[in-house]
């Protein structure tokens, strides 16, 4: 099986180059080779490689920069997974695509079904909103993962953030009344590749496996709780004090309900949720090897 991944540098996509499967050779795609800025570009690329899978772990991730900057998240985020869909459409191959649990507007407390109505807040959900829709209307065999707070030792997330608070600050505030489930990357590319290695057994003829999924790391948890169990898990003397999201204003507005039901894609691929503590102890281990 031949994968075309578009993505090089950001977390899921180095964590898709250190898991590539036996039988499988994996052409990773930068910015250089396919700007998601220029769908026309992702398009070619696919119809010029001719691949078995496409899965694109590229994707403008700046949520509150997207705020004033929504025409190009619309573009990398809306615009080119939407051309990449139609390409491999057009060559009958399945498209692997991540989403986010951003697409809903967080109300209530219980967890999100990959078919209840979406609601973005900000742009960034705007913009991921746009490219699922834009992938489902090119028709052909695809899978939209949805995740959230994806951390791992790569790259820019919350709990390198919260490290590099750490060496300054012996107490944080941070907010307590948004909830979900942190993931750790390299749970998500495993799922991919299952996913990958399942649509090309063909396991999806007849669109059996096409859909929308959820894929999120367990237990749900506060911002702040997570804050707490980095902090335990890297020995640090932290003090965590909760806050409520209007005492950190941000220029995106965030969902308080994050938690995402992730039934289906156990159901479906077998795929069950990881224990992001576990994922956690990984990440920090990563981080104190020597480089
Ligand atoms: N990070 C998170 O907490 C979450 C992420 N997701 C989704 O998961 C997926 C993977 O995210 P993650 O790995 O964390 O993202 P990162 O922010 O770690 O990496 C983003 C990647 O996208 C690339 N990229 C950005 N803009 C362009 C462009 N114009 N052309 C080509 N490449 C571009 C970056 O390349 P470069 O280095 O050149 O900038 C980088 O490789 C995305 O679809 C994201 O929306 C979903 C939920 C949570
Ligand atoms: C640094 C910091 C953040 N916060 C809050 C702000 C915010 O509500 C929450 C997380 O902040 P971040 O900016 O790290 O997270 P954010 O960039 O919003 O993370 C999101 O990224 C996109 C790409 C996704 O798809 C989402 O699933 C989610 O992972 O923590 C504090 O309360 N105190 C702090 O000291
Ligand atoms: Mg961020």
């Amino acid at each position: 099986m031949q994968a075309l991944i578009f993505g090089t540098t950001g977390q899921l996509a180095l964590a898709l180059a250190r898991q590539v499967p036996a039988g499988v050779t994996a052409q990773h795609l930068s910015r250089a080779a396919a700007d998601l800025a220029d769908p026309a570009a992702c398009a070619a690329a696919i119809l010029a490689a001719r691949p078995d899978v496409v899965i694109n772990a590229a994707a403008y991730t700046a949520v509150d920069r997207a705020e004033t900057d929504e025409a190009m998240a619309l573009r990398v985020n809306g615009d080119s997974p939407a051309a990449m869909a139609r390409a491999s459409a057009d060559l009958g191959i399945p498209f692997l695509h991540v989403s986010t649990d951003y697409v809903f507007d967080g109300s209530g407390t219980a967890p999100w079904q990959p078919d209840d109505a979406t609601g973005p807040l900000g742009a960034y959900g705007r913009s991921k909103l746009a490219g699922e829709a834009g992938i489902r209307a090119a028709g052909g065999a695809h899978a939209i993962l949805r995740t959230s707070w994806v951390f791992s030792a790569d790259g820019a997330n919350f709990v390198k953030t919260m490290l590099r608070l750490s060496e300054t600050r012996d107490r944080l505030s941070v907010v307590g009344d948004q909830t979900g489930g942190p993931t750790p990357a390299a749970a998500i590319a495993a799922a991919l590749w299952r996913m990958a290695q399942a649509f090309h057994a063909g396991q999806g003829a007849g669109g059996g496996l096409t859909g929308t999924y959820h894929f999120a790391g367990a237990p749900d948890v506060s911002w702040a709780g997570f804050a707490r169990a980095i902090f335990a898990a890297a020995g640090r003397d932290v003090e965590v004090a909760d806050i409520p999201t209007a005492a950190y204003p941000t220029p995106a507005a965030r969902p308080a309900n994050s938690r995402m039901d992730c039934t289906s894609l156990e159901t479906v691929f077998g795929i069950a949720r990881p224990d992001w503590r576990a994922g956690l102890d990984e990440v920090l281990a990563a981080l104190r090897a020597p480089a």
